[in-house]
C-alpha cells in the first residue's frame, strides 16, 4: 500500500514519543486530544452532533476523556506500526469498519483532522519534521476512512 517510506517512518515513530512516552502520555494524550476535537469543532460546527453519545456537551466529562483516549490510544498504535505496513493496514481496515457504521462520519471530516494534526503537532514536538508527518499522517487517515462518504 501507499504508506510512508520508512526513513520518514523512523523519524515519525521517534518525534511520537515526545507526546505518547509513558511519563508524557497521559497529559499530553489528553489535553491534546481535546486540543485537536476543539479545533475540530471550531472548524466543522457540524461534527460535535456525532459524539452526543460520548458525552460531547461537557467537554471534559469521564466519558468524553474517554473517547478522546480511545482516538489518541488507536494513533498511538498506528504510528507505531508505520514500519510493519501489512499489519497497519489490518490496523485501518478496522478502524474504516468502525466509523463506517457510524451515520454522518465522512472522509471531509478525516481530512480536516489531517490538518488539525499537522497544525497542533508541531507545538508538542520538538523539530517537528512536516514532511515526514504528512507523508506517514495522510495515508493513515485515508486507510481509516476508506469507503466512507465525503
Ligand atoms: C486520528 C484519527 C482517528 C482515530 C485514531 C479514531 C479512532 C477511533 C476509535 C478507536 C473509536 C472507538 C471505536 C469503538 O470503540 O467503537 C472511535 C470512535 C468514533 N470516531 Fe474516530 N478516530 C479518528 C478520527 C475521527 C474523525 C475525524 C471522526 C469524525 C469527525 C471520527 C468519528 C468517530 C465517531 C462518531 C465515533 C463513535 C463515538 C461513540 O463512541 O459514540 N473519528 N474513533
Amino acid at each position: 500500500n501507499n504508506h510512508c517510506s520508512s526513513a520518514d517512518a523512523a523519524i515519525v515513530i521517534e518525534q511520537w514519543q515526545q507526546v505518547s512516552s509513558p511519563d508524557a502520555a497521559a497529559q499530553t494524550k489528553l489535553t491534546g486530544g481535546r486540543a485537536v476535537f476543539k479545533k475540530l469543532f471550531e472548524m466543522a460546527p457540524g461534527a460535535k452532533a456525532l459524539f452526543t453519545r460520548v458525552n460531547v456537551d461537557n467537554f471534559e466529562s469521564p466519558e468524553f476523556n474517554g473517547h478522546i483516549m480511545r482516538v489518541m490510544g488507536g494513533l498511538d498504535v498506528l504510528v507505531n506500526y508505520l514500519e510493519d505496513t501489512a499489519t497497519l493496514d489490518s490496523l485501518l481496515a478496522h478502524l474504516a469498519s468502525q466509523h463506517a457504521v457510524r451515520a454522518g462520519v465522512t472522509k471531509g471530516a478525516f481530512e480536516l483532522m489531517a490538518k488539525v494534526l499537522m497544525g497542533g503537532l508541531p507545538k508538542v514536538v520538538e523539530n517537528f519534521n512536516p514532511d515526514a508527518w504528512a507523508n506517514c499522517i495522510v495515508p493513515i487517515l485515508n486507510g481509516m476512512s476508506a469507503g466512507l462518504s465525503e
